[in-house]
């Protein structure tokens, strides 16, 4: 077991100097469209399943709260945390509409969804981002393995920021390493005169 957690450091290391590669200027231009929809008045909307549910959370307490610096608090929502909602729309329509039915109903041009999913293929997250199309938000899709179903929804003005790994837990791994990315690159841009704290 010593020698199977030694492998999973050294995998999840690998993974993150790949992405290192991998990442950098897809990172940079998703954080440049959530400032500009920051400045703008307007919100991003998080989702995914499981432990990307958790990430989604991650992302908005991040912004309603705050990453390193002092700064106002900035408007996000994770879609994965109102039970009452989530079970009604599960119970009565499909599990497949519990993030779809919340942007058509919170989504306004100018908003960005932050969809993420490991396989690109869960069907929420599919419908999730056909919602905010048809609301003219814009996506920032956090995928892995190939960018499944998700990687052919993405227009002009998306961005897509593919980990380069086909393992769910190393992919989550760096969701995690890219989100404290974006905030940071947010809290500078947005708060230069913060840098120095
Ligand atoms: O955290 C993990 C695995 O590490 C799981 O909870 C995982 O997130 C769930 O199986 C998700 O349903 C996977 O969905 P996705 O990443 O393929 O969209
Ligand atoms: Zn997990």
């Amino acid at each position: 077991m010593l020698e199977r957690i030694k492998d999973s450091f050294t995998e999840s290391i690998q993974t993150k100097i790949d992405a290192a590669e991998a990442l950098p200027e897809s990172i940079a231009k998703a954080a440049e469209m959530m400032v500009h929809c920051l400045l703008g008045g307007h919100k991003i909307l998080a989702c995914g399943n499981g432990g990307s549910a958790g990430d989604a959370q991650h992302f908005s307490a991040e912004l309603l709260n705050r990453y390193e610096i002092e700064r106002p608090p900035l408007p996000a929502i994770a879609l994965s945390t109102d039970t009452s909602t989530i079970t009604a729309i599960a119970n009565d329509y499909s599990y497949d509409e519990i993030f779809s039915k919340q942007i058509l109903a919170l989504g306004q041009p100018g908003d960005i969804l932050l969809a993420i999913s490991t396989s690109g293929n869960s069907g929420n997250i599919i419908k999730a981002m056909e919602a905010a199309l048809s609301r003219d938000m814009t996506i920032v899709a956090l995928t892995g393995k190939d960018g499944g179903a998700m990687a052919g929804l993405m227009s002009v003005g998306d961005v897509e920021i593919r980990v380069p790994s086909n393992v769910t837990a190393r992919i989550q791994e760096v969701h995690l390493l890219v989100i404290h990315c974006l905030c940071d690159n947010i809290d500078r841009t947005l708060f230069p005169q913060d840098e120095q704290q």
